[in-house]
């Protein structure tokens, strides 16, 4: 892993804060070979305290190591008594299964409060620690499955999660319906999660259905989604869906949070379709063609036929699984028993090859990446230094008084003059 030494110095206070989701945290940052790494005045961090939460700054060769440890000691330093026990009930409550104490979670780790939001990461590093031991006691095995499902407007997502959701609970399981939805970061309102569109399972005691925050960026939701995933397993839900409307960027987010990506297309005709990106399918791992019923059993085989021609042509993500493409109805229900039984099919051969394990692992360090990418632009874009400068610059660019080269060299010169 390497980081350029030029970009450490300016973000000093940003890593020094930053919360990583592990409840052992050790990394080890080298400067790289990047050419800002060679710059004389490359100055390196170091632990400043036993516990590594704070970072002073470092003179010295470009080439020296920086190691950050955290512990959940380090989280759970500094809260005042108050805090604690904020803390402390979320925590009980959460993992003692109350939906309200869940609730709050959620709405804690949505905050852009900045106390809360470190109040935040205390819990979740709780909760987590709780998640890892119960999964120690499974040998290991993860005890969720994460399953991200995307679609259209109108391919019949909520139809089809209400029906499943209560063929999940009747069965045992706890679910919870988490919504990643782009349209409410612009537009304020949430197309997704909203409880009136699965009202039966919005009143079953083990669903948990949580509509989509309806502010802050993509980013963000992204990454209060992640960290609501991990709240809802710490509170005891076996099977969490993640809920996507097909279009912008979230099904590509989504699929990085997730075990299993499906994908529901209607039996709709090539033209409707045109705006499903090949993208996704490349993503899915199961891709369900939905209200395969009535009328519309015909146009469900036709489209079901394309898309296995279409999944043939396309590049294999994984060694063990060859996604599928079936047709369901939940007006009927039919087709999904047997969607649930590919589903546990995936998860079982997954799991076998250790692949889960991989995918899991590697979605993590996504995420933290996604972290320091979102803290870092974000601490660019609101710098005293260059603040005031980027629309001015933004609009030199529009006019064609300046190249976008030379002004991001600009904007970028002016933040490294001035830490
Ligand atoms: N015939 C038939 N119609 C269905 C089925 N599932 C959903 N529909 C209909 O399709 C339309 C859209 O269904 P929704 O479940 O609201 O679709 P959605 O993907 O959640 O739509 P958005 O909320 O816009 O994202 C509704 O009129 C449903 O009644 C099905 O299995 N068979």
């Amino acid at each position: 892993m390497s980081i350029p030494a030029l970009l450490l110095h300016p973000y000093q206070h940003l890593l020094s804060s930053l919360r990583v989701p592990s409840p052992r945290l050790h990394c080890v940052l080298h400067s790289g070979k990047h050419p800002a790494s060679r710059a004389p005045s490359a100055e390196l961090l170091k632990p400043s305290g036993h516990h590594c939460t704070k970072w002073t700054l470092l003179s010295g060769g470009p080439r020296r190591a920086l190691c950050a440890q955290a512990t959940l000691k380090d989280h759970t330093e500094g809260l005042s008594d108050k805090e604690q026990r904020f803390v402390d009930k979320l925590y009980t409550g959460l993992v003692g299964r109350q939906r309200a104490c869940l609730a709050e979670a959620i709405t804690l780790v949505e905050s852009t409060h900045a106390r809360k939001k470190e109040l935040a990461q205390a819990l979740l590093q709780r909760v987590l620690t709780h998640h890892r031991e119960q999964e120690r006691l499974n040998q290991g095995k993860p005890l969720t499955f994460r399953v991200g499902l995307s679609g259209p407007p109108g391919a019949g997502k909520s139809t089809f999660i209400e029906y499943f959701g209560k063929m999940l609970t009747e069965r045992g399981h706890r679910l919870s319906v988490l919504a990643v939805d782009p349209s409410s970061c612009t537009s304020g309102g949430s197309l997704l999660g909203d409880k009136t569109r699965m009202i039966e399972l919005s009143r079953d005691m083990n669903a948990y259905i949580r509509p989509s925050p309806t502010s802050g960026t993509l980013g963000g939701v992204t990454r209060t989604t992640n960290e609501a995933i991990l709240l809802c397993e710490g509170g005891g839900y076996d099977i969490i869906l993640i809920e996507t409307v097909g279009v912008g960027q979230s099904e590509f987010a989504v699929a990085d949070m997730v075990d299993m990506f499906v994908l529901l297309l209607p039996p709709a005709g090539g033209d409707e379709l045109q705006g499903i990106k090949r993208g996704i399918i490349e993503m899915a791992d199961l891709v369900v063609v939905t209200k395969s019923d009535g009328d519309l059993v015909v146009p469900a085989r036709r489209i079901q036929a394309e898309y296995v021609s279409a999944l043939k042509l396309l590049r294999r993500r994984s060694g063990v699984w060859r996604p599928k493409v079936i047709r369901i109805s939940a007006r009927s229900g039919e087709g999904i028993s047997e969607m649930w039984d590919t589903m546990r099919e995936f998860q079982r051969v997954m799991l076998a090859s250790g692949e889960l394990a991989t995918k899991r692992q590697k979605q993590q360090k996504v995420w933290m990446w996604n972290l320091i990418q979102e803290n870092i632009l974000e601490h660019f874009k609101t710098h005293p230094s260059i603040r005031e400068q980027i629309p001015l610059m933004e609009r030199k660019v529009l006019s064609g008084a300046l190249s976008p080269g030379l002004a991001a060299d600009l904007l970028l010169k002016a933040f490294k003059s001035k830490p």
